[in-house]
């Protein structure tokens, strides 16, 4: 099964367009988990097991494995959901970008080393900084489009001419010219529902993941309003430290699950 595919199946087995993130940090870990040399494997696995019925993807963060050398947690960690949770895709989100010889090495990395089922790149060295990714034709490349930080609009809304933004040419790039497997998608901030529809229009059904609900205080009825497809999915939404850290001691899975079932409950209201 393509990336994609998987995604589609898990939005509907799971009546799920809610994507969440694993963003470990251990300074916010339960006290019970402090310490252990597996905190962040097992600190994830318990969110992952609390949560695989209710999500249609699972997204972890690499910085937050490779900044405490634990690389061999997120590899156990990858591997533990394609075995307990066969059928719900794992995003890694490197947002890697550089040139074609180096993303080669990046592709290796996301796809055979820790064997993700898509991973989030950054677009703006070009399509030949892309095509390594694109080179494994199952697997789902998520490019940048339209970020949820309030820096984002430094770039990404700048006019490239004709009053066309940034993020607007990159939709279409992406849409038209690098889709041609149909295994793109697109990141846009929950933060700016109004660019979410903009992108909707310019790229058909195309998946989009869309960060910024929970934490980043972005609106979830517009959110999925402005991204829902034709379908009433399309979406990946994304939320981490909202649903990781809901709860602050042993049952900490357990509040977890009822932010993600509650998350998950709110987005389908809309769609
Ligand atoms: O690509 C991403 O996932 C991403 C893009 C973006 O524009 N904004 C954004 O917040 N993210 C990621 O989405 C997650 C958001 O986390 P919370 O704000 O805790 O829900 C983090 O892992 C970010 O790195």
């Amino acid at each position: 099964m393509t990336f994609i595919e998987s995604l589609q199946a898990a939005w509907t087995r799971n009546d799920s367009l809610l994507c969440v993130g694993l963003d470990p940090d251990p300074a916010k870990f339960p006290v019970h988990l402090q310490g252990r040399n597996d905190a962040i494997f097992e600190f994830c696995r318990s969110i992952v097991d609390a949560t695989a019925d209710l999500a249609c993807c699972f997204k972890p963060q690499i910085a937050y494995f490779a900044a405490r050398r634990a690389e061999d947690q997120l590899e156990a960690l990858i591997a533990h959901i394609r075995i307990t949770h066969p059928g719900i895709p794992v995003i890694l989100d490197a947002k890697r970008g550089d040139i074609g010889s180096t993303a080669e090495q990046y592709a290796v990395e996301a796809f055979e080393r820790y064997g993700a089922d898509a991973v989030t790149a950054n677009p703006y060295m070009g399509r030949d900084s892309v095509e390594p990714y694109l080179a494994y034709r199952n697997k789902g490349v998520i490019l940048l489009c339209r970020t949820s930080n309030p820096g984002g609009s430094d770039l990404q809304f700048l006019d490239v001419g004709g009053g066309v933004k940034l993020y607007e040419h990159v939709a279409r790039l992406v849409a038209e010219e690098w889709n041609g497997n149909g295994q793109c998608a697109l990141v846009v901030g929950a933060t700016f529902p109004a660019e979410i529809a903009r992108v909707r229009a310019l790229t058909g059904d195309m998946p989009l993941l869309v960060p910024g609900i929970g934490a980043q205080g972005g609106d979830i009825e517009a959110t999925v309003k402005a991204g829902r497809s034709a379908a009433g999915s399309g979406l990946m939404i994304n939320s981490s430290r909202a649903i990781l850290y809901a709860g602050k001691d042993e049952n900490f899975a357990d509040a977890a699950r009822r932010v993600a079932a509650e998350t998950r409950d709110a987005i389908n209201r809309f769609r």
